[in-house]
């Protein structure tokens, strides 16, 4: 398979901008696409990116476009827009995308109204792209800045992923590659839901221990669907799924657990949404996968409340009620 080169990147914001500094630091020419003029302007003129990422002076050089046609030559490209959007972003590449190429979806959820997994999307509007994910712990703020992360990064093929970690790596940046799809992109999208559900914890001061094991009952939500969907166990042990879940759930640097944190604190997800509050995917994901869940006859009861909070169906403390007066069960018949 001969060797990725050129990149281009879908999406100026935080996560896209982060990802194009670390492939331009591991040594591949990228090219940025933001649907922003005024951002492009400033990419250009001042290196850096002050609304989604400040205090950030690019040292990399970058390209950054306004048009997608600039971006559909690459050798590999990464859509890093959220994931409420993919379908829009992906469709003007329709006509333009050279078969086999591999678009790598770098966001996390999964799309309302179909229930799609994001290459399900992908493969919906762009049947000619190579399918691939990359998903893992590692927040914006400390790629840009180069602190040192490792994630997965999946391919439909095996040579495909390697050849994608192979072009990613860089002294700050470790992928480790993979073929499972499915498990990449469940962890992904459920640790977003499930660190709302931590966030919300923390805020209502429920205490640290009712936080582990949020997470831990929570971890448990993420391996029945995924493993109910085809995902293989050590995919979802591993970055992409335990790795990123561990990260969300416990740090208010995650603005899905910010987002929790602020519901925990008395907050309606409405009130929230309308005052501009930045982008937590688990607030979109939430209600569709707890119809993912029961589409593949798997329960999801921390999804579930975290779906009813959002949607003011039920109050934290009827969440914790709710969740605490199950019936009991045996730990291992997870
Ligand atoms: N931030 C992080 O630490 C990480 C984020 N991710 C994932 O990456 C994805 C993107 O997150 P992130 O970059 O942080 O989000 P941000 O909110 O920082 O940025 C979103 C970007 O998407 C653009 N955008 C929104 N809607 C559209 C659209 N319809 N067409 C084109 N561009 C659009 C925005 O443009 P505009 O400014 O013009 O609105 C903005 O540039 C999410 O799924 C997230 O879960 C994954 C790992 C880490
Ligand atoms: O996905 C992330 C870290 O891996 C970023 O998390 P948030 O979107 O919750 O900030």
């Amino acid at each position: 398979m001969a060797g990725i080169e050129t990149i281009a990147v879908l999406g100026g914001g935080a996560w896209g901008t982060a990802l194009a500094l670390s492939a331009a630091r591991a040594g591949r020419s990228v090219t940025l696409w933001a649907r922003d003029p005024a951002l492009v302007a400033e990419i250009r003129s001042r290196q850096t990116n002050r609304a989604y990422l400040p205090g950030v002076t690019f040292d990399e050089p970058l390209t950054a476009t306004c048009d997608i046609a600039d971006a559909a030559n690459a050798d590999a490209i990464l859509l890093v827009t959220p994931a409420q959007t993919t379908r829009a972003v992906l469709t003007p590449l329709a006509g333009l995308l050279r078969p086999g190429t591999p678009v790598v979806l770098c966001s996390k959820g999964i799309e309302k109204g179909t229930g799609n997994l994001l290459t399900d999307t992908l493969a919906e509007v762009l049947p000619q792209a190579h399918p691939s994910v990359l998903s893992g712990p590692s927040f914006a703020a400390d790629v840009a800045r180069g602190l040192p992360t490792a994630v997965t990064v999946a391919a439909r093929d095996g040579a495909m992923a390697d050849a994608l970690a192979q072009a990613l790596a860089s002294a700050s940046f470790r992928p480790y590659a993979s073929s499972d799809l499915i498990g990449t992109q469940v962890g992904g999208a459920l640790k977003n839901v499930l660190a709302i559900a931590c966030g919300a914890v923390a805020g209502r001061k429920l205490g640290a221990s009712a936080q582990a094991a949020l997470t831990a009952r929570g971890f448990a939500e993420l391996t029945r669907l995924g493993l109910a969907m085809g995902a293989r166990p050590e995919t979802l042990t591993g970055l992409s799924g335990l790795g990123d879940l561990v990260l969300s759930c416990s740090s208010t640097q995650s603005r899905n657990f910010s987002f929790g944190h602020k519901l925990g604190e008395g907050r309606t997800a409405e009130d929230l949404l309308n005052s501009g509050e930045k982008l937590a995917e688990g607030v979109f994901s939430a209600e569709i996968a707890v119809e993912l869940g029961e589409r593949h006859g798997v329960d999801l009861p921390v999804c579930k409340v975290v779906s009813d909070v959002i949607a003011a169906r039920l109050t934290i403390d009827e969440a914790l009620n709710r969740l605490m007066s199950r019936p009991l069960r045996r730990e291992a018949g997870a």
